[in-house]
């Protein structure tokens, strides 16, 4: 056998060690899934993943291609979460809540967590649009972004898997409740007016807000909505004094009940 062969010898048992320790550890995925669940353990540890991180890291130093190791090992951990929400969604999650109740926060969080897709419904109606929310209420109108928001909730039907964080009015439309049902399930996010106004305070992004920014206001504005949120939802989360963690957690553990 020349060199070359050797080579391409080794290097296929390299990939087929490879391959199998993947098909493996995929099947301790699911396995740490079911005991997770059934000893109530938080299925997101960021402390693992810190740790582990670390010690490759350190087990890097000196190495050829860092870089490249460590991107394959976190591709490996990425896919391990798209397991995991695939095991635990086969919907979308689809998050409603009055401006400031978290939302987009607890999107983020949950993406990191199982590495899913978001959509941010604000943000994709501003890019399309090439203007911030508040330019299109000043220039076309409520009712404009209104349609925009209905347009953009019949597209998300083609979604799977993904974190759908609308914006705070979107539950206010019959047709628009009708159209994130067919595909996912609503999360409705809430929080006492303080806390809103503490968290929406010093941002100017929400033009209701504008010159609104008063608990008396926010309040009134929220018990007008109450009613279609609560409609809508098929789980109510209460945001007050909780950390974001905390409540990724009990929105996983009501999704999945
Ligand atoms: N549980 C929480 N604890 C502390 N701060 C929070 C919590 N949830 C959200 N926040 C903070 O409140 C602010 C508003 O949150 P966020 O932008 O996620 O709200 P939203 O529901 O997406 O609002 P909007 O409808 O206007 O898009 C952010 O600065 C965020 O960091
Ligand atoms: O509650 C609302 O009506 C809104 C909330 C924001 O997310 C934006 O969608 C817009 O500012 C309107
Ligand atoms: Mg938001």
């Amino acid at each position: 056998m020349n060199e070359i062969e050797k080579c391409r010898e080794e290097l296929d048992l390299c990939d087929d060690q490879i391959f199998e320790l993947l098909l493996k550890r995929n099947a301790i995925v699911e396995e740490l899934m079911v005991y997770k669940e059934a000893r109530q353990i938080p299925i997101f540890q960021p402390e693992q993943e810190e740790r582990k991180n670390k010690k490759w890291q350190a087990k890097l130093e000196g190495k050829k291609h860092p870089e490249e190791i460590m991107g394959i090992m976190n591709r490996i951990i990425r896919t391990s979460k798209r397991i995991q929400a695939r095991k635990l969604f086969s919907h979308n999650i689809v998050l409603i809540g009055f401006m400031g109740a978290g939302k987009s926060t607890i999107s983020e969080f949950l993406s990191t967590m199982f590495a899913m897709k978001i959509v941010e419904m604000d943000q994709v109606i501003a890019e399309r649009e090439e203007m911030s929310i508040p330019d299109i209420f000043a220039t076309y109108g409520e009712e404009y972004f209104r349609n925009l928001e209905t347009k953009l909730l019949i597209e998300l039907q083609e979604e799977k898997n993904t974190i759908i964080s609308c914006g705070g009015g979107v539950a206010m439309r019959k047709e628009n409740v009708v159209e994130m049902k067919k595909n996912g399930k609503v999360v409705l996010l809430t929080a006492q007016p303080e806390t809103i106004l503490e968290r929406v305070k010093d941002s100017d992004e929400r033009p209701l807000l504008n010159g609104n920014k008063n608990i008396e206001f926010i309040r009134e504005l929220i018990g007008k909505r109450r009613e279609k949120y609560e409609e809508a939802a098929d789980v109510i989360l209460h945001t007050d004094n909780k950390t974001i963690m905390a409540i990724c957690e009990e929105l996983i553990e009501k999704l999945t009940e």
